[in-house]
């Protein structure tokens, strides 16, 4: 096995270890891929994060879905997975979670719209919600598909978050952040205010030089 397949399988293998430990999902929920040329490593099905191994991290061919690398059968969302690379030239990593506070804010119908420098960082602008489609099928990944196109992030009611990088860091990142800002919602909210950044607060800090510079190295370094 190549030392770049290696390398990404151990991250694949840390990244997943990461969600476990912020109960981003319980037992084997969720699942992770990476993107090296035309295949794509993804956790194989069933298996939690916070057991796989390297091993569990199975080779799927990028075009016809077929198991390339691997004795396990791959996620489920593999389908997913691979519209999400196949819309985006530029994503090399999907993260998909059931975090608590996403599942909770999607029934509000509302897209998560940005209000601190690192939404708009991060996230480059607001996360789609997208109604319940069964899990698992064509549909679900053509449904996510579409919101990826334009968008970093999707939150899918009754089901959960799937976000996508340039690397598994910057997914992860997005993930934690998407959850994070929610729970800042639900707290400021409670306090009895919240304010959400205008169009032209965004663009202002979108424009930074500090803010190029601070995604520009996410993206090399992951
Ligand atoms: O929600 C999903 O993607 C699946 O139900 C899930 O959580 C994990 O499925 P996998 O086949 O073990 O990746």
């Amino acid at each position: 096995m190549n030392s770049e397949v290696e390398k990404i399988k151990r991250e694949l293998v840390e990244i997943g270890k990461r969600i476990a430990q912020e109960n981003l999902i319980v037992g084997p929920g969720g699942n992770i891929s990476a993107k090296i040329e035309d295949k794509v490593y993804i956790k194989a099905s069933g298996v939690s994060f916070e057991d796989a191994t390297e091993d569990d991290y199975i080779g799927v061919d990028l075009n016809s879905g077929r198991v390339i690398e691997g004795d396990k059968r791959p996620s489920s969302e593999i389908w997913m997975h691979l519209e999400c690379y196949k819309v985006r030239e530029d994503v090399r990593a999907v993260v998909h979670t059931h975090p608590i506070y996403s599942i909770a804010y999607a029934f509000q119908d509302e897209p998560l719209k940005l209000f601190t420098p690192d939404m708009v960082a991060l996230l480059g602008g607001e996360i789609p919600v997208v109604e319940y489609v069964v899990p698992g099928g064509k549909e679900f990944a053509r449904v996510v598909g579409e919101v990826i196109k334009n968008h970093n992030g999707v939150l899918v009611k009754n089901h959960g978050l799937v976000t996508v990088g340039s690397n598994l860091k910057e997914a992860l990142y997005r993930t934690l952040l998407i959850e994070n800002s929610i729970k800042t919602i639900f707290i400021a909210k409670l306090f009895g205010n919240m304010r959400f950044f205008t169009k032209e607060q965004i663009e202002e800090i979108d424009n930074l030089e500090v803010e190029k510079y601070r995604r520009k190295l996410l993206k090399e370094k992951g």
